[in-house]
């Protein structure tokens, strides 16, 4: 039987995951029809570990984890559907424009999460970032390039890994914050994570 691999950053992000499916304590833990697969916060880490671990033992890959908002009218602790994903810093800077990678003629920077799989969740692009934008300028620099309604710092690998290996993929993300300077008291870690992991117990009960 071909499982699902379900991925995210830190284990603080499926802790009730963990709980509800009684599954040991490690960075890659198994279950009957998934395993879950602990990265490590970012890209690298997270091209890193999907390296490893990503087979055609997997039907699908299900990336999980919150995420930021530039998108006022999506609630926070509310998950959404990351449809497509946007590598934002690769290219290069070319005085006040930038170039992508797509510019400059090496390829894509933004993927599909490829899947058949229809859920009653709001669908959005992302972009995916090496550090959590925190400044007005690159902020509006980010709308005005790409127009994403979320922001992470894993995303996109998830994606590229799975176009790479042709497996489907799922990418859904609670809310925790909303893209701005920082202010970590406005946060609400706790309520993305609670909703994040109720909707994934669901989804992958209702899978087996
Ligand atoms: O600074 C802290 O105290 C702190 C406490 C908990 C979490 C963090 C993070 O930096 C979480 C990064 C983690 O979450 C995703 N994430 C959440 N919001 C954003 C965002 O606005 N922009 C980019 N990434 C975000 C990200 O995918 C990381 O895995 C800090």
């Amino acid at each position: 039987m071909m499982k699902t691999l379900v991925v995210a950053a830190t284990k603080a992000e499926l802790t009730f995951l963990y709980q509800h499916f009684n599954l040991d304590d490690g960075d890659f833990a198994e279950a009957k029809n998934f395993d879950i697969l602990i990265t490590g916060i970012g890209m690298v880490a997270t091209a890193f570990a999907l390296g490893k671990h990503l087979t055609h033992k997997y039907k699908l890959v299900i990336n999980l984890g919150i995420a930021g908002s530039f998108d006022r009218n999506i609630e926070l602790g509310s998950l959404v559907n990351i449809t497509e994903d946007t590598f934002a810093e690769l290219g290069a800077e070319d005085g006040e424009n930038f170039l992508t990678i797509t510019d400059l003629g090496f390829g894509e920077n933004t993927y599909k999460a490829k899947n058949d799989i229809s859920l009653q969740l709001p669908e959005v692009s992302g972009v995916t970032v090496n550090r959590i934008s925190g400044n007005v300028k690159n902020i509006r620099n980010l709308i005005e390039r790409l127009n994403p309604s979320t922001e992470s710092m894993e995303g996109a690998a998830v994606l590229f890994a799975c176009q790479q290996e042709r497996i489907d993929c799922l990418q859904i993300r609670s809310i925790s914050n909303y893209v701005e300077p920082r202010n970590k008291d406005r946060w609400k870690i706790g309520l993305a994570i609670k909703n994040l992991n109720d909707w994934a117990n669901a989804f992958l009960t209702d899978m087996n």
